[in-house]
């Protein structure tokens, strides 16, 4: 028998406090009321389950899974599941909050949730992944349900886990649930478009942001962070567009080729390669992979984890434009300093919303039992993050603040309305 590991103690900055003080300055920008501030401070919905799972070598293993709501006051509440080893409840928190900001930068009638189950996905069998995801699924059943908090995929899941997910769900309530989770294969009800949604947010918000800078793409050099979901969708899109992209990494280290890498060359090679870029060719490897971080390029997209770009590094970055394909890559105390350097940064909660927002037109699908096309989706799409990306810039020149304070400005402003209207505390 295997015990659940003790949480592990992150040496890095907690996301949870760096998700306050920004909360913290929008909401006085804002004059936010006492009674609000206090409700939105605090997740509306924790829940922590364990999780006994068969292995295959016939021994049972405890994980442990967490849901956070954070907010359902827009409307349910919405966000990934997270498989990742050093899954933490502060972690949680802070996504789950950064979820109900995200959805009222672009407008989507949700609320924030985020969960996440610490586990080694690289390191289990799809048999135990499979048994995993459904355990967590039943675990949540009484939390999950198409009107009151929807999942979808995060770092280390993808369309299986939500396959997964929403059969054990289905059996559950005995009948077909598809709406209860976004991010599915689309012969189970997924969207045209949802895969590439968020490196496709990504795109259009660098290259708004990019106008605004004066930097013309086709002269434009990037480098990219996590060359998952988020990250090779990115570079594959900004470099259809004209970029240059110099750089990319992920778990195995980064890859740099000042000529540009031809992404559809790694893409490829990590597909058959185990998901990972270990022994790509078509560049060079650096010997430390933060250098990515630190490289002289136009535009940097950090699209892996939280807490990348720190106090500690934070003076060694080079980059015009930071757009932030992650959730929480910068911590509170770099954000000073990247202010006072003059470098733009478009924040997680408007550069990666995309995926969010065909999430919803996902589950809009599933109500109607109707499929749009993948144009209609990508249209709509790149037409909500250019309008939240116009409003954000405003609210920013307006109140003289940072892209990311102007966001948390918009976000808090719209939820802080809603209490108004709806009252009943
Ligand atoms: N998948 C989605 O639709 C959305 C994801 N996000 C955020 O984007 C980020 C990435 O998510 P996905 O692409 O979905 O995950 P993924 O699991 O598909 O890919 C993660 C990538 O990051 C790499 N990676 C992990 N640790 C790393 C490190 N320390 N240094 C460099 N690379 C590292 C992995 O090797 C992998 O390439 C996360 O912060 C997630 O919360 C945000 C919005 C939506
Ligand atoms: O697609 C979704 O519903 C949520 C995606 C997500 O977890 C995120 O935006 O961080």
């Amino acid at each position: 028998m295997a015990y659940i590991e003790p949480a592990p103690i992150k040496d890095k900055e907690n996301p949870l406090e760096s998700m306050m003080e920004r909360f913290n300055i929008a909401a006085e920008k804002l004059g936010l009321s006492e009674e609000v501030y206090n409700v939105l401070k605090n997740p509306a919905k924790q829940v922590i389950v364990s999780l006994p799972i068969t292995m295959d070598n016939g021994k049972i293993k405890v994980f442990e899974g967490i849901r956070v709501v954070h907010s359902n006051i827009l409307g349910p509440a919405k966000g990934g599941i997270r498989f990742a080893p050093d899954v933490h409840i502060d972690e949680v928190r802070a996504l789950a909050a950064w979820m109900t900001w995200k959805c009222a930068v672009v407008d989507i009638p949700y609320g924030g949730g985020k969960g996440g189950v610490r586990c080694n996905p690289r390191e289990m069998s799809p048999g135990e992944i499979e048994r995993l995801v459904r355990a967590y699924t039943l675990a949540m059943i009484d939390v999950f349900g198409p009107d009151k908090d929807i999942p979808a995929p995060d770092m280390g899941t993808g369309p299986k886990e939500m396959a997964w997910l929403m059969d054990e769900y289905s059996k559950a309530k005995g009948t077909t649930v598809n709406a209860v989770v976004t991010g599915k294969p689309l012969v189970l009800g997924g969207s045209l478009g949802r895969t590439e949604a968020t490196g496709r947010g990504v795109m259009v918000s660098a290259l708004a942001a990019m106008e605004k800078l004066k930097i013309n793409p086709f002269q434009a050099t990037c480098a990219v962070q996590g060359f998952g979901n988020v990250g090779s969708w990115a570079s594959a899109l900004l470099e259809e567009r004209g970029l240059k992209v110099v750089a990319v990494s992920d778990i195995s280290g980064a890859y740099y080729n000042a000529n540009g890498i031809n992404i559809q060359k790694a893409i490829a090679y990590r597909d058959g390669n185990k998901g990972t870029l270990e022994g790509f060719d078509g560049a060079e490897k650096l010997s430390d992979p933060m250098e990515l971080l630190e490289l002289k390029v136009d535009v940097l997209v950090p699209a892996a984890v939280e807490d990348v770009i720190t106090k500690a590094n934070v003076d060694k970055i080079n980059a015009r434009l930071i757009v932030e394909g992650a959730n929480g890559p910068t911590s509170f105390n770099a954000d000073k300093i990247i202010n006072d350097k003059g470098i733009m940064v478009v924040p997680d909660i408007l550069a990666n919303a995309g995926g969010v927002t065909v999430s919803y037109f996902e589950w809009v699908q599933n109500r109607l039992g109707y499929k749009w096309t993948a144009e209609r989706v990508n249209r709509r799409s790149d037409r909500i993050m250019k309008e939240a990306f116009d409003q954000v810039y405003k609210v920013s020149v307006k109140h003289g603040v940072p892209m990311r304070i102007a966001a948390y400005i918009v976000a808090i402003d719209k939820v802080a309305q809603t209490y108004q209207f709806r009252g009943g505390f």
